[in-house]
């Protein structure tokens, strides 16, 4: 890992092999969070009528110009009705929010402006005195001012919120094509793994897990991130350092070529020195897009996931980033995207942020792949890291950010990281973020 790669040249050649998934129909309930694969154009006119924005009366405006006026009602218009009622000279018809505009009436004027008032009443008078003339369609919402039939709405891109969907339904479009979610098997490796449950049981005490023992903290971290960038989980374990039973996990997953001796036995896969607790979610019926390793990524010993990874294709650099320096990705032959991400737990959680998030937004379709970053100013300064860019945890704070905590961007500090609401991103060449300087940042709340 002599020479370091810029951040930005490992994360252009992570989007270059990211293409996005392929697209299905789904129902507008079904589309909530996913990406729009194909334009949405409405399929009529919004609003669809001319129709009324106040409870009150459709008029003729010659008639009423000369207000104070009395006028004959001639029909009741609730929302819903599709009467279009014909008005005379001297006529009026009452109306409410919503309903479609008389064709003969070109003004609306509201309750408050007629002698009637606001007193709620279903009683249609006879007659109603207009008190003030309103201006020239006052009052009405027109035909297609929103969108004309067959005006673009949402452009393939766009992740479908509330806002989106609400607009598709207004639209008339029952149905969208949207890219399909990234499944994503999440894998921990590390001989010195427990689960949190296990740690407990085995006699959580002031001494912690054991000597030697860490709980997995990067699977839980890992699941919710995958999650909330829109992709599922579909398997999520942990195996020891130990290259048999990582090799035959990699295997099932896709990354590595299927192992002829390994196929010809038919039933359950062997699983030699995998957790006893994983967690399966949903059992891969398609084969996952990408796998996300963490550990056994640098240069030891026992770094199982570069010694056996390596060999199949995977590259490994060093990236000139302070958490994360140690980074392994690659495409397997099956299509795969495979991450090995340091073990680390910030190292994890930068790792994510610069690298997978942005491969899991270009897979599900969406148009920008980076976060949005914002400027802010520091209100206490820092040392980074010589010739690497620094991913420090901050928080925000009246006037600006500051560290999160006061022991800086350490890989290791995984309680600390808690309190971090964006990561600072300061670039390779500078050697202190000092007071008043400008930040950019990745917000993360
Ligand atoms: N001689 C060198 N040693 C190291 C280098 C180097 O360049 N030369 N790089 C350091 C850097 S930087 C990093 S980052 C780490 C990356 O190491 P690995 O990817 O091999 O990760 P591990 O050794 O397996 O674990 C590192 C650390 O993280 C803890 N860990 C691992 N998995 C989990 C998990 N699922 N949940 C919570 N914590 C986890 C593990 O216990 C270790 O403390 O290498 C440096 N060394
Ligand atoms: O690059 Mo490592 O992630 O700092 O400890």
């Amino acid at each position: 890992m002599a020479d370091l790669v810029p951040l930005e040249t490992h994360l252009a050649e992570v989007l270059a092999a990211a293409t996005p998934l392929p697209a299905r129909s789904v129902s507008l309930d079904a589309a909530r969070g996913s990406v729009l694969a194909r334009d949405v154009r409405t399929a009529w006119s919004l609003p669809p009528d001319d129709n009324s924005a106040m409870d009150g009366y459709a008029v003729r405006r010659d008639d009423v110009s000369g207000a104070p006026v009395r006028l004959r009602v001639v029909a009741d218009v609730p929302a819903g009705s599709a009467l279009d009622p014909p008005i005379g000279p001297g006529e009026c018809a009452r109306i409410m929010t919503g309903a479609p505009v008389p064709s003969d009436a070109d003004a609306i004027v509201p309750l408050e402006a007629t002698d009637l008032g606001t007193g709620r009443t279903e009683r249609l008078d006879e007659h109603v005195t207009i008190l003030t003339p309103p201006n020239p369609g006052a009052h009405i919402r027109r035909r297609g001012e929103d969108a004309a039939a067959g005006d673009l709405v949402l452009a393939a891109g766009r992740v479908l919120g509330p806002r989106e969907l609400s607009a598709c339904a207004s639209a008339g479009v029952a149905r969208v094509e949207v890219v399909a979610p990234p499944r994503v098997a999440i894998v921990s490796t590390g001989a010195e793994l427990v689960s949190v449950e296990e740690a407990a049981v085995g006699g959580a005490s002031a001494h912690g897990v054991g000597r030697g023992r860490i709980v997995d903290s990067n699977g839980i971290l890992l699941a919710g991130l995958v999650a909330e960038a829109g992709a599922e989980v579909v398997v999520r374990t942990r195996v020891a350092d130990d290259r048999d039973a990582f090799t035959a996990l990699v295997r099932e997953l896709g990354v590595l070529d299927a192992d002829p001796e390994r196929s010809r036995t038919s039933g359950e896969p062997e699983r030699p020195g995998r957790s006893s607790d994983e967690v399966t979610t949903n059992a891969p019926n398609r084969p996952v897009d990408v796998v996300v390793v963490t550990g056994g990524a640098s240069v030891g010993a026992f770094d199982v996931a570069r010694l056996v990874l390596e060999p199949a294709g995977i590259g490994f650099r060093g990236v000139a980033m302070q958490p994360g320096k140690p980074q392994g990705f690659g495409v397997a032959p099956s299509g795969v995207l495979v991450f090995s991400l340091p073990g680390n737990p910030v190292s994890v959680f930068a790792s994510f942020e610069a690298f997978v998030r942005p491969a899991l937004r270009r897979l599900r379709g969406e148009r920008w792949p980076v976060r949005r970053t914002s400027e802010h100013v520091a209100v206490s300064g820092w040392r980074c890291p010589p010739g690497r860019a620094q991913l420090m945890p901050v928080r925000f704070v009246p006037g600006g950010v500051e560290p999160a905590t006061d022991r800086g961007s350490g890989s290791h500090l995984v309680a600390r990281l808690a309190a971090a609401e964006a990561l600072a991103h300061v670039p390779a060449d500078t050697d202190e973020v000092r007071v008043g300087d400008l930040v950019t940042c990745w917000e993360l709340t």
